[in-house]
């Protein structure tokens, strides 16, 4: 121990300091942290830093990542200084004898209730339109309560934040079971709290919230708007989480000063980490969420497939995995090989109404346009306007359904090679010739309903 300690009396030593530390986490429940503490030592108290010995480096670094917020707050409850914490490598260094064995670890084993263990990181695509939200994730699970807290995650729907958030709590989770992640949406969060209120069990639901939690996941938070009550319970709920270090991560589908009906309060408090959005995601990011899923799913899913579906769904990654599993389902139960005319099919009802159109309906569309039979357009005859109805319907059908060659040629009884040149023809006439141009483009329209 250091002079200026030796000189202040009422400064308890370092191991007063330790001891009344472990007992202070052993009333307060948490003496499941002992197990992973019993690898230091108290050394001596400098100022007003509990120095503490460490095996190495490794071990340093963890503890201050999980624990420095645990132990510094409960250091300020048990003494009024030193409240901070600094560590010195003392290699070699052996368990005290009073916490071997190591107690066991609380756990039941089970993952937190609502947590969806489907949502990692590992199966999250990062593209430009989600990497900042992403690597705030990934820091946050890394050092959750120290890096960014809160992180406010918002977004358009179905674009990624609450598989963000399950991915956060999954991953703490995974590398210590003992911490305490409590996940819910705000309207839960609502619904408990009146069902406290009625049923007179406020000290339970802030025991939960409180006390018995160590990340905080809130989903949805824009439905705190308006809900005067409920919101100033999250304000101290908050405040009391913030304060020990614990993480709180936030999601909402805007950012806080566009929540209507939020407390100036809780907006500045949602602002103090970090704010970060998640994209619309561009087409390759969704081809490349296709192709993820496509594996996870087991499905071989050819790349014009992949695109025909990226095409379609633009604006929501829900829908687009929803358009994959469909794709999915449908194909293993009948076997029919994956193209694009079998996806458009299987997708027309949930197709934009824009996209609902496949091979069929082009050969109908230009028959009836040039009032020719559909039939007679997957037929040999040569007749000029025959050839140039059938040429155009190949045509628009590579145009619109993104199909290939070969799938275009089976539809209309001829090989591809008969398909890519009636492409070429009609791309070059739709170029030169102003009447042939006004056609494709009544047509495109029609079909299209654009
Ligand atoms: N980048 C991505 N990589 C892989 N899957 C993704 C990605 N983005 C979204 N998803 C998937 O899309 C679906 C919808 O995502 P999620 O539920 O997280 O959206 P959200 O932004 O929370 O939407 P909402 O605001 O409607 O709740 C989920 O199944 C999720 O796994």
């Amino acid at each position: 121990m250091n002079a200026l300690a030796r000189s202040l009396p009422a400064q308890p030593s370092a191991e007063n300091l330790w001891e009344m530390l472990l007992d202070r986490l052993k009333r307060d429940g948490k003496d499941y942290t002992l197990n992973w503490l019993n690898r230091m030592q108290p050394l001596e108290v400098r100022e007003d830093v509990l120095v503490l010995a460490v095996p190495d480096r490794f071990y340093q670094d963890w503890v201050d990542d999980h624990y420095r917020g645990l132990l510094e707050s409960t250091l300020a409850l048990v003494t009024d200084s030193p409240t901070r914490l600094g560590y010195e490598v003392v290699p070699g260094l052996a368990p005290p004898p009073e916490l071997q064995p190591a107690p066991a670890v609380k756990t039941d084993g089970s993952r937190p209730p609502r947590l969806n263990a489907r949502f990692t990181f590992q199966n999250f695509v990062v593209a430009d339109s989600n990497q900042l939200a992403a690597a705030a994730a990934q820091a946050v699970a890394d050092t959750p309560g120290r890096a960014y807290n809160p992180l406010y995650i918002y977004g358009g729907t179905g674009l990624g934040k609450t598989h963000l958030l399950h991915a956060i709590g999954n991953k703490i989770w995974d590398r210590d079971p003992t911490q305490r992640v409590v996940y819910l949406s705000s309207e839960q969060f609502t619904n408990e709290y009146i069902e406290s209120v009625r049923e007179q069990r406020m000290p339970e639901f802030r025991r939960k919230f409180r006390d018995e939690c160590d990340v905080l996941m809130i989903d949805d938070v824009q439905f705190l708007g308006r809900k005067e009550e409920t919101q100033r319970e999250f304000f101290h709920t908050f405040n009391t989480l913030h304060e020990q270090g614990k993480a709180i991560i936030l999601t909402s589908d805007m950012v806080p000063a566009e929540v209507p009906g939020l407390e100036e309060r809780l907006r500045s408090r949602f602002s103090m980490g970090l704010i970060t959005d998640i994209q619309e995601p561009s087409f390759e990011t969704r081809v490349a969420i296709l192709q993820k899923k496509s594996v996870m799913e087991g499905l071989e899913l050819p790349d014009e497939v992949a695109h025909f579906i990226a095409r379609a769904f633009q604006k929501n990654v829900r829908e687009l995995e929803g358009a994959l599993v469909k794709v999915s389902a449908i194909h293993s139960l009948s076997r029919h090989p994956v193209t694009v005319d079998f996806a458009s099919h299987v997708l027309k009802d949930v197709l934009p109404s824009r996209q609902v159109v496949d091979v069929e309906s082009i050969q109908k569309e230009v028959a009836r346009y040039y009032k020719v039979p559909v039939e007679a357009l997957k037929e040999d005859r040569r007749h000029k306007a025959l050839a140039h109805a059938r040429q155009v319907a190949m045509y628009l059908s590579r145009k619109l359904t993104k199909g290939s060659f070969p799938e275009i040629a089976a539809r209309f009884n001829k090989d591809h090679s008969t398909v890519i040149s009636a492409v070429r023809k009609v791309e070059k006439l739709r170029e030169t010739d102003t009447a042939v141009k006004r056609e494709l483009d009544e047509l495109e329209a029609k079909l299209t309903g654009e």
